[in-house]
C-alpha cells in the first residue's frame, strides 16, 4: 500500500499528456519525494534470471575475480549467491525470505507453468497481473488506468504492436484462457500494452548502466517525464524511489526522463517515440533545437570537412539511414553536418555494440577535429563514458583516468537548460552545505573535520555525478601502481595527485546523502573507500589537510581543463 503524503495524481501541465505526479509540499535537492519497497511489478531481464535474485534483485558476483573485487570494494553483496527454485528450476533467489516473499506476492502463480515452459519477460509479467487481479489485488486494478496507446502502435511500429499482442495473448493461454477478468483476452493484451509502454527500466544504481529488468507501478509510472527534469529514479535493489534533483516547490509537477535527456532535441524525440511512442512536449523540447549549438555555424565547417561530409552523404544515401534524428537544417551546410552528426552517433552505437575502441575512437575524432562539437554536446560525452570504461576494462590506467578527470570537471553533458548557456558553456555552481542531512553517518562525522569547497552542482543532482566522482577516486588510487610511476611524476608537477582520492571521498560523502542514500549497495560502497582512506590521512592535523584540499582543487580543474584528448586517444593503442 502507498502512503500518498507527499504527492498526488492529477491532471498534467503537459498539453495532452494525461496525468501526472505532483509534489504536496516542497522538496529540496537530494531529498527523497517518493519510496516504495518494491515496485508492484519488477521483471528481471531475461539475461539477468541466472544471477540475479527474482525477487529483491541483488546480483551474485559471476566470476570469483569479481567477487574479489566486490569484497574489496565493501560491497554488501559480495557474498551473494542465488539458488533456483525447487519447483520450476528457473526462478532464483539469494534468501528463503526473498522466496517466501515472491512466493506469496506472485510466484506461486507461475511456478507450474515455468516448470515446463520458459516464458519471455512481457509475458511473465503479464501472467503474473492477471492472476493477482483475479485474485482481486486492487493495486494491480490501478495498471488498467494507464492508456495502452495500441493504435499508436500498430500504426508506427507494427512488428512491436505484434509482439506485444502476443505477449498478453500468450500469457492469457498459460493462464488456461480466464473470461472472469475483465474483457479476458482483451485485458491481457491491454496489461501488456500497458506496462511495456509506460514501464520503467530497472538499471543498476551502482553502475547505471546494467539495465536489470522492467518495472511497473502505478504511482512511479504516473510521472511524466520531461528532458529538464526537477527529479530523478533511483533503483536500489529493490527499493524504487524518487529524489529531487533540484528545488521543488508545493504543486508543482515531478518529471523524471525516461531517456537520456542531454541528446540533441531531435535525437531525444525520436529515441522517445521508438521506446514510448509519444512525443515529447516538455519545456525543453518546446525550445526545439535552439540549445543545440555547435561551435560554428554550419557553413563555418571548412573545407576538408564539407569534403568528407559529401562522402557521408553518399554512402548514407546507398545504406538508406534514417537522417530525421540527425537533421541539422535543409541548407547544404545544414545537410553537410547532419551527415557528419549522423556518422559520430552510428559509429559511437556500433563502436558500444561491438566493444571496439578504434570505432569510439574514431567518433571522437570527428567531433573534436572537425571543430564543430563543444565538449559538452552529445555525443562527445558519451563517447568518453564508453572510452574510459573500455579503456578500464583493458587495464589503460593512464588514458582512463585522464579521460575521467576530463568528463569530471570539463566535459559533463548539458542537462540543465536553465543555468546552462550553450554559447559560453559556463554552468552555475553552487556550494552545498555539508550538513543539511539529520541522521550522520560515522563518515559524515569524520567529515566536520574539514571544511572544503568542494562543489557540487545542484542542478543536476543524480547518481551520474556520483559516479563520475567514484571512477576519478578509483582511478585516482590505481594511478599509485609502481607502472605509473613516470605518469605520476609528470602530473605531480601541476597537483598533489595523492591528495586526489581523499578529495573526491569527500565529495562522494556529500553526493551520496542527495542521491542513492548511504544504505544502499553504492553508498556501502562509498563508505568503505572513504573509512579506508581517512585511516590512511589519520596523523594528518584536519586544519593542514583543509588547506591542502582547498588548494588542490582548482589545480586539478586546470590541469583537466589542459588535457588534449585527441592526443591522449592518439598516444593510447
Ligand atoms: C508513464 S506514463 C505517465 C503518466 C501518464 N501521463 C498518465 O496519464 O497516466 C507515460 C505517458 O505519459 C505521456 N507523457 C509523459 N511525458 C510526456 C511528455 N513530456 N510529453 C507528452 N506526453 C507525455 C505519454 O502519453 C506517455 O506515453
Amino acid at each position: 500500500m502507498y502512503t500518498m503524503e507527499n504527492v498526488e495524481i492529477r491532471q498534467s501541465a503537459i498539453p495532452g499528456a494525461g496525468s501526472g505526479l505532483f509534489a504536496k509540499k516542497a522538496f529540496k535537492p537530494g531529498d527523497v519525494i517518493f519510496s516504495v519497497a518494491r515496485p508492484l511489478v519488477a521483471e528481471l531481464h531475461d539475461e539477468q534470471r541466472l544471477r540475479t535474485c527474482a525477487w529483491c534483485f541483488k546480483q551474485a558476483p559471476a566470476t570469483p575475480m569479481e567477487r574479489m573485487m566486490a569484497t574489496s570494494m565493501g560491497s554488501p553483496t559480495a557474498d551473494t549467491s542465488v539458488k533456483a527454485c525447487k519447483g520450476c528450476k528457473r526462478a532464483r533467489y539469494c534468501s528463503k525470505a526473498c522466496q517466501v516473499k515472491a512466493w506469496k506476492t506472485e510466484h506461486k502463480y507461475e511456478c507450474k507453468t515455468l516448470k515446463y515452459v520458459d516464458v519471455v519477460e512481457p509475458t511473465r509479467i503479464v501472467h503474473k497481473l492477471l492472476k493477482r487481479l483475479q485474485a482481486g489485488d486492487q493495486e494491480v486494478e490501478a495498471a488498467l488506468r494507464f492508456q495502452s496507446k495500441q493504435e499508436d502502435v500498430k500504426a508506427q511500429w507494427p512488428e512491436h504492436y505484434d509482439r506485444l499482442r502476443e505477449a498478453g495473448a500468450a500469457a492469457w493461454r498459460n493462464c488456461d484462457e480466464p473470461d472472469d477478468i475483465y474483457g479476458g483476452l482483451e485485458t491481457a493484451v491491454s496489461l501488456s500494452f500497458n506496462v511495456m509502454t509506460n514501464g520503467l527500466s530497472l538499471f543498476d544504481a551502482g553502475t547505471a548502466t546494467e539495465r536489470l529488468g522492467r518495472g511497473f507501478d502505478p504511482v512511479l509510472c504516473a510521472a511524466n517525464h520531461s528532458c529538464d527534469p526537477n527529479a530523478f529514479f533511483v533503483f536500489d535493489t529493490p527499493t524504487a524511489v524518487f529524489r529531487a534533483g533540484r528545488i521543488i516547490a508545493a504543486g508543482d509537477e515531478i518529471f523524471i526522463s525516461y531517456k537520456p535527456s542531454t541528446n540533441p532535441f531531435r535525437y531525444r524525440q525520436a529515441e522517445l517515440k521508438q521506446f514510448y511512442y509519444f512525443e515529447c512536449r516538455c519545456s525543453k523540447c518546446a525550445q526545439g533545437d535552439t540549445l543545440d549549438g555547435f561551435n560554428k555555424l554550419p557553413e563555418d565547417l571548412d573545407s576538408h570537412w564539407c569534403a568528407r561530409a559529401d562522402a557521408m552523404m553518399q554512402q548514407q544515401a546507398r545504406e538508406d539511414v534514417e537522417m530525421s534524428r540527425y537533421w541539422v537544417n535543409d541548407s547544404v551546410a545544414g545537410r553537410r553536418l547532419s551527415a557528419l552528426q549522423a556518422d559520430v552517433f552510428q559509429r559511437h552505437q556500433h563502436g558500444v555494440q561491438t566493444n571496439s575502441v578504434n570505432e569510439l575512437k574514431s567518433a571522437l575524432r570527428t567531433c573534436l577535429e572537425s571543430g564543430m562539437w563543444p565538449l559538452r554536446r552529445e555525443p562527445v560525452p558519451g563517447i568518453l563514458r564508453d572510452l574510459q570504461s573500455a579503456y578500464t576494462t583493458s587495464r589503460m590506467l593512464l588514458p582512463s583516468f585522464l579521460i575521467a578527470l576530463k568528463r569530471h570537471f570539463v566535459s559533463r553533458p548539458v542537462q540543465i537548460s536553465r543555468s546552462f548557456d550553450s554559447f559560453s558553456g559556463e554552468e552555475k555552481v553552487v556550494h552545498h552545505s555539508r550538513h543539511e542531512t539529520s541522521s550522520r553517518t560515522e563518515v559524515e562525522t569524520l567529515l566536520t573535520r574539514f571544511v572544503v569547497n568542494l562543489e557540487l552542482h545542484p542542478g543536476s543532482v543524480d547518481h551520474f555525478q556520483l559516479l563520475s566522482s567514484y571512477s576519478v577516486m578509483h582511478l585516482a588510487l590505481g594511478m599509485s601502481d609502481p607502472n605509473e610511476a613516470q605518469n605520476v611524476r609528470e602530473m605531480e608537477q601541476h597537483f598533489k595527485l595523492r591528495l586526489l582520492p581523499m578529495a573526491m571521498a569527500i565529495q562522494l560523502s556529500e553526493q551520496v546523502p542527495l542521491s542513492v542514500g548511504w544504505d544502499s549497495d553504492m553508498g556501502h560502497r562509498v563508505r568503505h573507500a572513504c573509512n579506508q582512506l581517512f585511516a590512511l590521512s589519520g596523523g594528518t592535523p584536519p586544519a593542514s589537510l583543509t588547506r591542502q584540499l582547498n588548494a588542490l582543487w582548482p589545480k586539478v580543474r586546470a590541469y583537466a581543463e589542459r588535457i588534449d584528448l585527441l592526443e591522449v586517444i592518439n598516444r593510447a593503442r
